[in-house]
């Protein structure tokens, strides 16, 4: 694991405890926990409007819960959420980037905004734009770009500051094939020394890259462990199996209100 950051050392990188988050009477998450171990790679898996996101945005300090805690690299993301911000990186569902911007002045726009001091701070941006591979790009516009590049901003944003976790919404989302592998390698180059946790509703990417796979139904946890052991506790054969298993025949239109 990276220790770049001066955190204190934490036995997990996440803990979520009872998280519930409502939307006026709608309750987008009910009284979630979960943890996750430094170095671990996480599949967080739901149907649409499970509240995976919702989870997200509270851990990367988007958004506060309503109920419950949540730490993150040991800091509370309510209470201590400064030290959280440094030591987490975060792609959301829709990467806000500056179209105007060349790719190299945004990622040292980010990596000014991020506290990446002088004079480390170019070799940085070199470092990240050879990882997330930018390097034929880095003088175009964000707008040019495809897709798929524009993921791999993303990307480069979230790592520029070294985080010690990485969280990721459906950062695969919209590519073509060849795009979701390399993006797929990328992720589990970075998760050899930090801890990622990222939603995708592409199964065989959770088998390809995750240790362990939560998945979250209707607001609520219903599965957590290895694609192994969630197989064997419900007897499916694959993991399209055990996702039916925990969450056939939701729909977002299903949910209820809170009763
Ligand atoms: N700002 C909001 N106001 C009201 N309801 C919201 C808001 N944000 C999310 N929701 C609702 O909360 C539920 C969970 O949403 P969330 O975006 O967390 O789901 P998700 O699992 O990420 O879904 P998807 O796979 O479609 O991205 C959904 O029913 C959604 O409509």
């Amino acid at each position: 694991m990276s220790t770049d950051q001066s955190a204190i050392p934490a036995e997990y990188s996440i803990v979520v405890d009872g998280l519930t988050k409502t939307y006026g009477d709608f309750k987008a998450l009910d009284r979630v926990s979960f943890e996750v171990q430094p170095g671990e790679i996480v599949g967080f898996l739901g149907p649409n409007g499970a509240g995976k996101s919702t989870t997200m945005k509270i851990l990367t300090c988007f958004m506060a819960a309503t109920e419950g805690t949540a730490k993150v690299a040991g800091y509370d993301v309510h209470a201590e959420s400064a030290e959280v911000r440094k030591r987490v990186g975060y792609l959301p569902e829709n990467v806000p980037l500056y179209d105007e911007m060349l790719v190299w002045d945004y990622l040292k726009f980010i990596a000014e905004v991020r506290g990446v001091a002088k004079p480390a701070r170019e070799e940085r941006i070199e470092e990240v734009i050879e990882r997330t591979g930018l390097h034929n790009v880095v003088h175009k516009e964000i707008s040019e770009l495809s897709k798929g590049y524009r993921q791999r901003v993303g990307l480069a944003q979230a790592i520029i500051h070294k985080p010690e976790v990485l969280i990721l919404d459906e950062p695969t989302t919209g590519l073509d094939p060849n795009q979701i592998i390399e993006i797929r390698d990328v992720i589990s180059e970075i998760g050899e020394e930090k801890t990622v946790i990222f939603s995708t509703h592409i199964l065989q990417e959770i088998a390809a890259v995750c240790d362990r796979i939560v998945i979250i139904n209707r607001g609520q946890l219903v599965a957590d462990g290895t694609l192994d052991a969630l197989q064997d506790a419900v007897g499916a054969d694959g993991l399209e199996d055990v996702f039916r298993h925990y969450t056939a025949g939701e729909t977002e239109e299903g949910r209820s209100a809170i009763s």
